[in-house]
């Protein structure tokens, strides 16, 4: 952890070294400080270069030694403040990355020369802070408020060409680009600098600012639903129009410090490490992520081209992957085509905007639609994305066995079916495994792995690997019904049901959902899913329709409460934005725009007169508590029956999955956070009065971790035990 000189010609050349990002820890802090202050005492040298090591410039402070003392020791405000004041030229040549601190770091120098692949950003925000080293004052001083803005309320990794017109680069190259930093370090000499200290410059003026800025906070709360940190950003930014460059980077210290207390950046970087340690995989046999090399994937198929196959087939396609892409007829094949068509004409169009269209063949990967299973004789890896269906699912994995190469993959992206009958039909048990992509497949970050008892680690290693190399965040679990996020989704919906009976309107429970942060309420969520998807899971297990037991009480399933509203629904035709009504109305048959439909409510009010259910109207806090309670209930469960190994695994599904609130580090932080025991009493409480719901019986686990006081989140695996057999 050292920065290091040379000097070349007359150009002290000062490395940044610290693997594998060069994070500006504490003891590199202090290295750049020192080496910086040599060089520039030092007559020999002219100019000054500042590089970072292994093709990496920064990725910002080291967020591991947040909130411990040594930060503000040597703080990287005076660093900038150091080089922005040098009297000689200083350089920032920047390879792979230049992040947050990093990027600060590089707008103290008095150039930017960049290599082309390289991503600058300052994406503090994604880890619920605001950049607290001048970032917020020096970048809108150089490229104005609104660009800066939007890096920096976005957080976004602007790629080196956009970051080159944009004005934050002074020269884009391909190769060398230390010696090109070199080169212009030297060309510069002598130029005077005042220009090119940022902090000293003004702020270019915008019409209508405040108009601007008013809108620009009401579509951060509108979009990031709680979050205060894009809110800070937004706040810090504006600093620039009425406070002095000090004045601003002290006011970005006063709105970090207000940040820390509300506990979001210390959910946010939680979210951020377990995101990296869900890759860290291992089994009860001895399988580590580290040791099973996973077998490379150069061509891949998938089958049916739905709502889930075109998706995934573009994301394969997205990575450069030529897929087959295959479908049961010519008809839906033509649909299919022209759905993964217009979604990859998107993807170019993405592609554009990045400066990247002299890839060959636009960096897609070519697609092939045929409806001949027979043309998948030599692909590597095999997804079906059928109907959810186990015969159906069965039928089709068997003709791979004879079909598919014996060294290929079989993936199926079923959402809860049992892994290993699929498995048991098949040749090579060993190589099935499942890839459980969530819709839309080419935007959803979450892939849940599935290990099926006969899945081989070089399986596991491969798909988790294909995950990474489609973008995605894959997250390894056990194989049970439901897996783990939508198991846990089962009681969450159960109460959303159970509040629809009582009294609450569709409408109230997803106000009170969304405020506490999620992307989508429940009902507005079921309605995109498809009513009819859970209806027709229900009539397959005897619960509604023909097959329900006869006689059987309307609100009662073998002894258990049971609420019959969503079939009601679905007997009505209101399979939800598919067919332009559900638990709201929709301007068309799969139109999106959610109306609160008097229908509903009527239909409601009726159902309790029936039934003779005394209104009971569940303010936000109840409808969030119960909800998020029962949730978190299966979530402790899933952790009992180790289908996930930790609440990093669960937490990482939630959030990258289920639209859950980052900022709240997802539902087991949270329960961690809100406090074991009051989980445990509410659910009780909950469960004392309502014995026939055994979804919301407190789990064993959470009553062992309550009774030891409720442990910080990360001591939780300790008292797991070791894994089971499932992972
Ligand atoms: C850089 C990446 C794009 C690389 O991605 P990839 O190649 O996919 O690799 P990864 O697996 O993601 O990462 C590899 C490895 O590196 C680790 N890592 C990455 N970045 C960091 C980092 N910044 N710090 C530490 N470690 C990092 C990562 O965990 C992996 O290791 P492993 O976990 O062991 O596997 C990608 O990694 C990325 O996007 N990184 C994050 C970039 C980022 O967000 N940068 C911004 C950092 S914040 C910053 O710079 C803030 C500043 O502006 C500095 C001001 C200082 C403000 C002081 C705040 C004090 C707070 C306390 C307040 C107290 C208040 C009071 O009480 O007064
Ligand atoms: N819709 C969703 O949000 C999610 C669905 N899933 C799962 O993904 C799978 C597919 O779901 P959807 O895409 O929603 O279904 P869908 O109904 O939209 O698409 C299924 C496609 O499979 C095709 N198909 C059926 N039989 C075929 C055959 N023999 N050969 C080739 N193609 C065939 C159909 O023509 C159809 O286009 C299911 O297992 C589902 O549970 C998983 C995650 C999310």
């Amino acid at each position: 952890m050292a920065a290091t000189r040379r000097l070349t010609h007359s150009v002290a050349v000062i490395t940044l070294n610290n693997p594998p990002v060069n994070a500006l820890s504490y003891s590199l802090r202090r290295s750049i400080i020192k080496e910086f202050v040599d060089a520039s005492k030092d007559s020999s040298v002219e100019a000054i270069v500042l590089c970072g090591a292994n093709g990496k410039f920064c990725a910002g402070a080291d967020i591991k030694e947040f909130g411990s003392t040594s930060v503000d020791s040597v703080s990287l405000n005076h660093i900038n403040d150091t080089i922005e004041s040098c009297k000689k030229p200083v350089v920032a040549a920047i390879e792979g990355v230049a992040l947050g601190g990093g990027l600060e770091l590089a707008l103290s120098c008095h150039y930017r020369v960049a290599n082309v692949q390289s991503l600058v950003g300052l994406p503090e925000v994604l880890i619920g802070m605001i950049p607290a080293a001048g970032g917020t004052q020096r970048l809108p001083r150089l490229i104005g408020i609104p660009a800066a803005l939007d890096m920096i309320v976005r957080g976004r990794h602007v790629p080196a060409t956009e970051a080159l017109q944009l004005g934050i680069l002074d020269e884009v190259v391909k190769t060398n680009t230390i010696d090109a930093a070199v080169q212009m370090a030297m060309k510069v000499l002598g130029q005077p600098l005042e220009n090119r200290r940022l902090g000293t410059l003004p702020v270019q003026a915008i019409p209508n600012v405040d108009t601007f800025l008013d809108t620009a906070v009401k579509r951060a709360k509108g979009q990031f639903r709680g979050a205060q940190a894009p809110l800070a950003c937004i706040e810090a930014v504006k600093a620039t129009l009425h406070l002095p460059f000090l004045k601003g980077v002290e006011n970005e210290r006063v709105l970090t410090a207000s940040l820390w207390s509300t506990g979001q950046p210390q959910a946010q970087q939680y979210a951020f490490f377990s995101e990296r340690e869900v890759g860290k995989w291992t089994t009860p046999s001895g399988g580590k992520w580290d040791k099973v090399p996973p077998k490379p994937i150069q061509t891949a198929a998938v089958i049916g081209l739905g709502t889930m196959g075109r998706g995934i087939v573009t994301s394969l396609s997205k990575a450069n992957i030529p897929v087959i892409a295959i479908e049961q007829d010519a008809k839906q094949l033509d649909q299919g085509r022209q759905a993964v068509n217009a979604l990859l004409d998107r993807e170019v169009e993405k592609l554009k905007l990045q400066g990247k269209t002299s890839v060959p063949g636009n960096g897609l990967g070519s697609v092939k639609f045929t409806v001949d299973l027979g043309d998948l004789h030599s692909v590597d890896l095999i997804i079906e994305a059928v109907y959810e269906n186990m015969q159906l699912k069965k039928e089709i994995f068997r003709k791979l066995s004879s079909i598919a190469k014996p060294d290929a993959f079989l993936c199926t992206n079923t959402s809860g079916l049992n892994v290993d009958e699929i498995a048991s039909v098949t040749n090579r048990p060993q190589q099935v495994i499942g890839t459980h992509f969530f819709s839309p497949a080419n935007i959803m970050r979450l892939l849940e792995v599935v290990r099926g008892q006969k899945t081989s680690l070089t399986t596991i290693a491969t798909a988790m690997s294909l995950g990474k190399t489609l973008g995605k965040v894959a997250v390894l679990v056990g194989n049970c019904p439901l897996f783990v996020g939508n198991r846990m989704l089962g009681p969450y919906l159960e109460q959303v049901n159970y509040l629809l009976e009582e009294g609450s309107y569709p409408e109230e429970i997803d106000q009170a959902l969304e405020e506490f942060g999620f992307a989508m309420g429940p009902c507005r969520m079921m309605d995109l899913a498809g009513l009819d998807v859970g209806w027709r899971s229900r009539m397959e297990q005897g619960l509604t329709g023909t097959n329900a037991p006869p006689g059987a009480p309307v609100r009662q399933r073998n002894g258990k409460r049971y609420s019959p509203l969503a079939d009601l629904l679905c007997e009505s035709g209101r399979f939800g934005q598919k067919t332009g009504k559900g638990w709201y109305q929709y301007e068309k048959a799969g139109g999106r725009i959610a109306k609160p439909d008097p229908w509903v409510r009527d239909f409601l009010d009726k159902y309790r007169r029936t039934h003779q259910i005394a209104r009971h109207q569940a303010n936000s806090q109840e409808i969030q508590d119960r909800c998020m309670f029962a949730l978190i209930n299966e979530g402790f469960r899933v952790l009992e029956d180790s289908i996930a190994s930790g609440p990093e695994d669960i937490d990482v599904i939630y959030n990258n999955g289920y639209g859950f609130p980052k900022h709240r580090g997802g539902p087991m932080y949270y329960a961690a956070n809100v406090g074991l025991p009051k989980v445990l009493s509410t659910l009780e409480n909950y469960s004392k009065a309502n014995p026939d719901v055994p979804s919301m019986k407190p789990a064993f686990l959470l009553r062992k971790l309550a009774a030891v006081g409720g442990p910080p989140i990360k001591e939780w695996r300790t008292q797991l035990g070791n894994t089971s057999s499932k992972l």
